[in-house]
């Protein structure tokens, strides 16, 4: 059984596919009403008023995902969560629509002073005279960040014979083509813009985006809107822009601190707001919430999650081409993580056949993970392993090669120690399993499965017969063997898969038996 704690106000309707399954139980509550059970929980599914930050991830030790019903995460610390092994999931589309027409309504009520007028007739005034606005038709639209939400405003912009001047600096020409709009340099968008609005996410380079010095390059009497982020419009530096009539009307949805409280901007009449509802329609949070519902569903079944914000994307189809090699790329890391039990530098990985075509990110990942696991107490998976292995001093690399070795496809993992290296290979072959082709220079044929045991020895005549005896002794099964040497007499080596784990004094006894050189007891 699965917990989810979902903590903010999420569609009831949206939750069905988590309330449908008998794996999920679901409870609804804050997380200050929570704190008892916080420990507990498998799973947090949030909106925006939930702040996921360090300190409670700390105390959420059970957590493996966070759903964000909605596209923006800056509610969430991503980082830790990341670095706790958390996925990291949002709706990056479900809400698209609803922002994009809220954009549109404030765009609306602002230049025909709607909300004003609206104050006016409920306190039984009639003034026509001082609501006279300008129409959208005719006018210039600089739209700052093009993706969903921008790109829709556009579609809707244009539907009302506006011209459309964009600006986001990831934006291809081909794709501002087919949607109508033109190209242009932020400086070019602020002159020439009759509205703005911004669409981008808040980041380092977005955050005060519209401060001072940007704003002084609007065009007098620009309109300005803000359905994205708190702090892409810098909040102070509007203000005397306001007061001088420079700008002539700001439409906020968004603000850097929520509730904005007694905020100076909210003082200005021609300053209209609404509390963050750009999502907040029946058809945005079903959307969101059923997105989100049903990755975390896909998740606790072990499917690939498609919209993770700390993970690379995966379809179901890539997913299921990859899933082999993921599994015995994450054995191969463990084995040689064992093998080598000393600190390394370099991991290379070399992907060939078949195995070479797909998306290798993602097995790349699990064998980072499989390599760390033996050796950090945290969690580690694919989420957090290319973090862990930079914070170790661990680097990686991926390589392409045409040398299969006979095999359809291979995985070949070299592993750079202080005076050693190490190599595996292994193929994964489908109906018959995973096989490790290849062990520190050595053409072996052995399954990766359970309590593996390494001896290296001398090739002498009775070797194996010493390693049964000593292992019978102890009631340890031998489930398979697989010898493999470099030639005869010399350096030889046995994989066996043990029915159960040994002990250090089995291991003590076959070090102890004449010609054998290394024992090592390998789990996976
Ligand atoms: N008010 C509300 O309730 C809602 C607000 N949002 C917010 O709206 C914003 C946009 O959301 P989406 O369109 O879904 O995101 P998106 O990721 O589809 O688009 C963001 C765009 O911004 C561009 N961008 C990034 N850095 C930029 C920069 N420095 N300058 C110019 N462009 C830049 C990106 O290239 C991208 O095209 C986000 O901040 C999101 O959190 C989203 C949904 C509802
Ligand atoms: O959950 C909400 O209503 C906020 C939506 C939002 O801002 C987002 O999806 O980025």
């Amino acid at each position: 059984m699965f917990r989810i704690l979902v903590s903010d106000a999420i569609s009831e309707e949206g939750l069905t596919p988590l309330r449908k399954s008998e794996q999920m139980e679901i409870v609804q509550k804050k997380v200050s009403e929570a704190e008892a059970e916080l420990h507990q929980f498998d799973a947090l599914l949030v909106r925006s008023a939930t702040k996921v930050t360090e300190e409670l991830l700390s105390k959420m030790t059970n957590l493996k995902i966070i759903g964000r019903a909605g596209v923006g995460v800056d509610n969430i610390d991503v980082e830790a969560a990341t670095k706790r092994g958390i996925v990291v999931i949002n709706a990056p589309n479900g809400n698209t629509i609803s922002a994009a027409e809220h954009t549109f309504a404030m765009m609306a009520a602002l230049v025909r002073h709607i909300p004003q007028a609206h104050i006016s007739v409920k306190s039984r005034e009639w003034n026509r005279s001082a609501f006279v606005g300008t129409e959208l038709q005719g006018k210039h639209l600089g739209i700052i960040g093009f993706g969903r939400i921008g790109s829709e405003v556009a579609k809707r912009a244009r539907a009302f014979g506006m011209t459309v001047h964009v600006y986001d600096p990831f934006l291809t020409k081909e794709r501002a083509e087919k949607l109508g709009v033109s190209i242009h340099t932020l400086d070019e968008v602020l002159a020439c813009s009759d509205i703005i609005t911004v669409h981008t996410p808040l980041t380092k380079e977005t955050k005060g985006l519209l401060g001072e010095k940007n704003l002084a390059k609007t065009k007098k009497g620009v309109y300005l809107i803000n359905c994205a982020r708190g702090g892409i419009i810098d909040e102070q530096a509007l203000i005397p822009f306001l007061q001088n009539g420079h700008v002539a009307g700001v439409a906020l949805d968004v603000f850097e601190q929520e509730p904005p409280g007694d905020h100076p901007l909210l003082k200005f009449d021609n300053v209209i707001v609404t509390p963050h509802l750009g999502a907040s329609t029946v058809e945005a949070q079903l959307n969101v919430a059923t997105q989100v519902a049903e990755e975390i569903l896909q998740f606790f079944e072990g499917k690939p999650v498609t919209s993770s914000i700390n993970l690379p994307a995966l379809s179901k189809d890539v997913y299921d081409k990859i899933q082999a090699f993921y599994h015995l790329a994450k054995k191969m890391g463990m084995i040689a993580s064992q093998y080598m039990n000393i600190p390394v530098q370099e991991l290379s990985v070399t992907y060939a056949g078949t195995v070479a075509d797909l998306e290798t990110t993602y097995i790349t990942r699990s064998l980072l993970a499989g390599f760390l696991r033996p050796r950090v107490a945290s969690t580690v998976n694919e989420v957090n392993a290319t973090m862990i292995a930079k914070e170790r001093g661990i680097t990686y690399g991926e390589k392409f090669s045409d040398e299969t070795h006979g095999y359809a496809n291979c995985i070949s993992l070299t592993v750079h120690g202080e005076n050693k290296t190490f190599t595996i290979k292994g193929s994964h072959i489908p109906n018959y399993g995973d096989r490790i082709v290849h062990f520190d220079g050595f053409a072996i044929d052995f399954a990766p499965e359970g309590h593996l045991l390494y001896i290296q020895h001398q090739d002498r005549p009775g070797m194996i017969g010493k390693v049964g005896n000593v292992l019978g002794e102890h009631q340890v099964n031998i489930a398979t063997m697989q010898v493999g040497r470099q030639e005869a007499g010399g350096k030889a080596i046995m994989l066996l898969s043990l029915d159960k784990p040994i002990d250090d004094a089995v291991t003590q006894k076959l070090t102890e038996i004449e010609d054998i050189d290394a024992v090592k007891r390998l789990e996976v």
